[in-house]
C-alpha cells in the first residue's frame, strides 16, 4: 500500500503524509477496507503540511520547528486563524462565558493602567517643583498624594481580581484542551500512531497543549490564551498615544509631532528589519540530516546517562567515559550548527542596524531639548514615561506577533489531530460483531485462517510477514517457534488487530476480519506480551485488575486471577496485601534494611523498600501479568502468549501451562503460544514453524518430527527435548 499526499512527490510524501484515500490498488484490498486515519479537515491539514517543506521544498522541517515568514507561510497562517478560530472562540466562549468576558475586559484595562500612573506623578512632580519656588500648596499636595495612593490601591484590587480570574479561565481551559488531547491519543491505533506524519502532527499538537500551561520551549510558545495579553499591550499602546496626544493639544507645535513620530521610529525600523532579513530567521544549518543525527545522537547518550535502566551495564563494562565523550562531542557539534559563523555581510547588516537604533533612540530627545526651557517637570517626565512605555509595548507585541503566528501552525496541528480517527475502525455500514465460532467435536473457541497474509512495519521497505498461509480451528492449541527475528511477535501483533496486513487475508470467525471493530476482537482475547507491562507505583490490585477493568475492585475476582497466575505465595504475605505498591528494581528505589527480604513466599523472597510498597523479581512480575491475563480467560475466545512465561523457573512453567489448559478444560479456547522451549511444546496440538516471516512447517509434533524439517532441526538443538 502507497502513502499517497499529493500527485508530485514532494517532501510530504517522502515523510509519509497520510494520504487522502486509501490506496487500494495498490495494497489489493477489498473495497470494505476500512478508511485510513484521514484528517477530517484536510485544507488545515494541506496547510500544516505545506508550512513544514523547508525553503527550497526538498525536505521537511522537523516537528516543532519555528516556521520563517514565507508568503506561502503567511497565506497559511492566515488560512488557519480563519478555519480554526471558529473553533477556538467556542472552547474560549464553551470554558467560562461571563469569566471570559471579564478576562478581555480586564486585560483592555490593565492597558490604561500605566497612564494613570504617569498622570498621576507628573501632577504630583509639577506640583512638588513649586516648593523652590516658596509657592508649595501643601494641601492640593496632599490631595494628589492621597489620589495616587488610592490608584495604587485600585491597582492592585484590578491586578488580584484579574490575576485570580485569569487562573480559573486558563485552568478550565487547560483542562479542556488536555482532555482533548488525550482523548486522540487513546483513540487512535498503533497504524495511526506508528504513521510519520500523524506522529509529527500529534508532537505540535502537544506542543500546542503544552503551551497552554506555560510549558513549551522553543517555538516561541504563545497559545490564544496569552494571545489575550495582547489586548493589555494595544490598550498600552492606544493610552500612551493619547496622552502624548494630550500633551501636544495643549499648545501643539512641530516639536509635538517630532515627538510622537521620533518615538515609534525605532520600532517600526525594527520591526520591518525583522521581517526583511529572513536569513537571521532562518537557519539551513538546523534541518540538515547531518545536524538530525547529531541531535538524535546527543539525547541518546543524555537518555543513556540519566537512566536506571542502563545502570548496571554502564558500570560493568565502562561505559560512563565513552558516553560522556559522545555526548561532549555531540553537543559541541550541535553548538556548532545552531551557531553557523555569521557572514561578514550579515556582521554588517547586524551592526548598521543596531546603530540605526541607537540613532533613533537618541532622536526622540530632540523634542525634549526643544522643549525643556518652556515645558513643565511633569510634563517632560510624562513625555518621557509615554515614550519608553510605547516603545516597549510596541517591542512586546512585534514578539508576541511572532510567537502567535508559529502557535497558529501548532493550532493547525492541533484542530487536525483531534479530529483523527483509527486506522482499523471499520465503517459503521459494513461492521459485524463478533461471534464465537463452534468448532469440530463442539470446541469453542476463535477460528482463524490467514492467507497469503504479508506485512511491513510503516516506514520499513522489506516485509516481516510475508505470505502467511495458516488455519488455527476452534479450541486448538498451536505453539509458534522459530528463529530469533523471525517474525512470531510480529504475527502476534497482526492476530490481535494491534496492526493491520497489507495484502492477503485474514478471517476471524469465518468473516473477513476487517469487518470487525478491533476493540470487538480485542474484548474475546486475552494477550501475554514478551515485555509485560509492569504498573510500577500502583497496588497489587490495579496491576492484576487491569486485565478487566470492570472488576478491578471486586477482591474475589483478583483473588482467583492470583490464584491462576500462580502469584498468591507472595502477594498473602505482603503487609498491606493487595493494596501494596509495586516497584521496578530500579537503582534509585529505597530498601528498609530493617525488613527481612527473605519473607515466606513462592521461590525467593521479594525485597520490600517501605511498609505499604515493595520491589518484585522479575518473575513475580511476570506472574502478575499472568495473573493479569487470567483477569479476562472467562469471556475470551483466545489466549496468546508471548514468551509469557519465559522467566518462569521450569515447574513454575509447568504450573503455568496445566492451568492455562485447565482454564480451558472444555476446549473452549483457542490458545497460541510463541515459545523457545521445546519442552512447553509438547502441551500444542499443532506447532508453526516461523521461519524469515513465513510460515516454514505446520502440524503436530509427530508429523513435523517425521518430516525432518526446520522443526526436527530446531527440537534436536534443544536439549530439554530429549
Ligand atoms: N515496531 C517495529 N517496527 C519496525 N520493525 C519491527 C518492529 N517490531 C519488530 N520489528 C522487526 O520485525 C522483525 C521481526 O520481529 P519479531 O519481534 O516479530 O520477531 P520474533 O520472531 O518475535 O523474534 P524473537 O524470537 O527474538 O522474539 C525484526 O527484524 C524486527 O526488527
Amino acid at each position: 500500500m502507497g502513502l499517497r499526499f499529493r500527485k508530485s512527490r514532494t517532501a510530504a510524501d517522502r515523510h509519509g503524509a497520510p494520504e487522502l484515500r486509501q490506496d487500494t490498488s495498490a495494497s489489493g484490498r477489498s473495497p470494505s477496507t476500512p478508511g485510513p486515519s484521514t484528517p477530517p479537515d484536510t485544507s488545515v491539514f494541506d496547510a500544516w503540511m505545506a508550512s513544514r517543506q523547508s525553503p527550497d521544498g526538498q525536505s521537511m522541517i522537523p516537528s516543532g520547528t519555528p516556521r520563517s515568514f514565507t508568503l506561502q507561510n503567511i497565506k497559511s497562517a492566515i488560512f488557519i486563524a480563519q478555519a480554526c478560530s471558529g473553533q477556538m472562540l467556542r472552547l474560549f466562549w464553551g470554558s467560562h462565558p461571563i469569566r471570559m468576558i471579564l478576562l478581555l475586559a480586564l486585560n483592555v484595562g490593565r492597558g490604561t493602567l500605566s497612564t494613570f500612573r504617569y498622570y498621576s506623578h507628573a501632577r504630583i512632580l509639577d506640583e512638588a517643583r513649586l516648593v523652590a519656588s516658596g509657592n508649595v500648596r501643601f494641601k492640593k499636595l496632599s490631595l494628589l498624594i492621597a489620589v495616587d495612593v488610592l490608584r495604587m490601591f485600585i491597582e492592585n484590587i484590578f491586578d488580584t481580581f484579574s490575576i485570580s480570574n485569569e487562573t480559573i479561565v486558563q485552568q478550565s481551559l487547560r483542562y479542556q484542551i488536555e482532555y482533548l488531547q488525550i482523548e486522540t491519543r487513546l483513540r487512535l491505533d498503533i497504524p495511526a500512531l506508528s504513521t510519520p506524519a500523524i506522529r509529527d502532527l500529534l508532537h505540535e499538537s502537544d506542543l500546542f497543549v503544552q503551551s497552554f500551561s506555560g510549558m513549551g520551549a522553543g517555538f516561541g510558545f504563545l497559545s490564544p490564551f496569552d494571545f489575550v495579553h495582547t489586548l493589555t499591550t494595544i490598550s498600552e499602546i492606544f493610552s500612551q498615544l493619547f496622552l502624548l496626544y494630550t500633551l501636544s493639544s495643549r499648545g501643539f507645535s512641530w516639536t509635538h509631532a517630532i515627538a510622537v513620530v521620533s518615538v515609534f521610529l525605532p520600532s517600526i525600523f525594527s520591526f520591518l528589519s525583522s521581517f526583511c532579513c529572513q536569513e537571521d530567521t532562518w537557519p539551513h544549518a538546523l534541518f540538515s540530516e547531518e545536524e538530525r543525527a547529531i541531535s538524535e545522537r546527543h539525547e541518546q547518550m543524555r537518555h543513556l546517562a540519566y537512566s536506571d535502566n542502563f545502570k548496571a551495564e554502564i558500570m560493568l563494562f565502562g561505559l560512563g567515559d565513552w558516553i560522556l565523550k559522545t555526548w561532549a562531542e555531540t553537543r559541541r557539534s550541535l553548538a556548532g550548527f545552531q551557531a553557523p559563523p555569521r557572514s561578514s555581510s550579515a556582521a554588517m547588516r547586524e551592526f548598521a542596524h543596531s546603530s540605526v537604533l541607537e540613532v533613533l533612540a537618541m532622536l526622540q530627545n530632540i523634542p525634549l531639548a526643544l522643549q525643556f526651557t518652556h515645558a513643565s517637570l511633569g510634563s517632560v517626565t510624562l513625555y518621557r514615561g509615554a515614550a519608553q512605555t510605547l516603545l516597549h509595548s510596541v517591542t512586546g507585541f512585534r514578539a508576541s506577533i511572532r510567537s502567535f503566528y508559529n502557535s497558529l501552525f501548532l493550532l493547525a496541528a492541533f484542530h487536525t489531530a483531534i479530529g483523527l480517527q483509527p486506522i482499523l475502525k471499520p465503517k459503521e455500514s459494513e461492521k459485524v460483531a463478533y461471534e464465537s465460532a463452534m468448532g469440530p467435536e463442539g470446541r469453542k473457541g476463535m477460528k482463524i485462517e490467514a492467507r497469503y497474509l504479508s506485512f511491513t512495519y510503516p516506514g520499513r521497505e522489506k516485509p516481516t510477514l510475508r505470505n502467511i498461509n495458516l488455519t488455527i480451528e476452534p479450541g486448538e492449541v498451536v505453539a509458534i517457534v522459530g528463529f530469533n527475528g523471525g517474525g512470531k511477535s510480529t504475527l502476534m501483533n497482526v492476530l490481535l488487530r494491534l496492526y493491520d496486513f497489507q495484502s492477503g487475508s485474514l478471517y476471524i470467525n469465518d468473516q473477513d476480519c476487517r469487518k470487525y471493530d478491533p476493540s470487538d476482537i480485542q474484548r474475546h482475547c486475552t494477550a501475554l506480551f514478551q515485555t509485560a507491562a509492569k504498573y510500577t507505583n500502583q497496588s497489587v490490585k490495579e496491576n492484576t485488575g487491569v486485565g478487566k477493568v470492570e472488576l478491578i475492585d471486586s477482591d474475589p475476582a483478583i483473588a482467583a486471577a492470583l490464584e491462576n497466575g500462580g502469584a498468591r505465595p507472595f502477594v498473602d504475605p505482603l503487609p498491606r496485601g493487595l493494596d501494596t505498591k509495586l516497584e521496578f528494581g530500579g537503582y534509585g528505589s529505597y530498601s528498609n534494611p530493617s525488613i527481612p527480604s527473605d519473607l515466606p513466599g513462592y521461590g525467593r523472597g521479594y525485597a520490600p523498600s517501605q511498609q505499604d510498597r515493595v520491589t518484585l523479581s522479575g518473575g513475580q512480575w511476570q506472574r502478575i501479568a499472568i495473573s493479569r491475563a487470567f483477569m479476562r480467560a472467562d469471556t475470551s475466545d483466545l489466549w496468546l502468549v508471548d514468551e509469557g512465561s519465559a522467566s518462569l523457573d521450569p515447574q513454575a512453567q509447568t504450573e503455568f501451562f496445566e492451568r492455562l489448559v485447565r482454564s480451558r478444560a472444555d476446549r473452549s479456547k483457542t490458545i497460541i503460544f510463541i515459545t523457545h522451549t521445546m519442552s512447553t511444546v509438547r502441551w500444542a496440538d499443532k506447532i508453526a514453524v516461523v521461519d524469515n516471516g513465513t510460515i516454514a512447517e505446520f502440524g503436530s509434533h509427530k508429523d513435523l518430527m517425521l518430516r525432518n524439517g526446520a522443526y526436527a532441526q530446531l527440537h534436536r538443538a534443544m536439549p530439554e527435548a530429549h
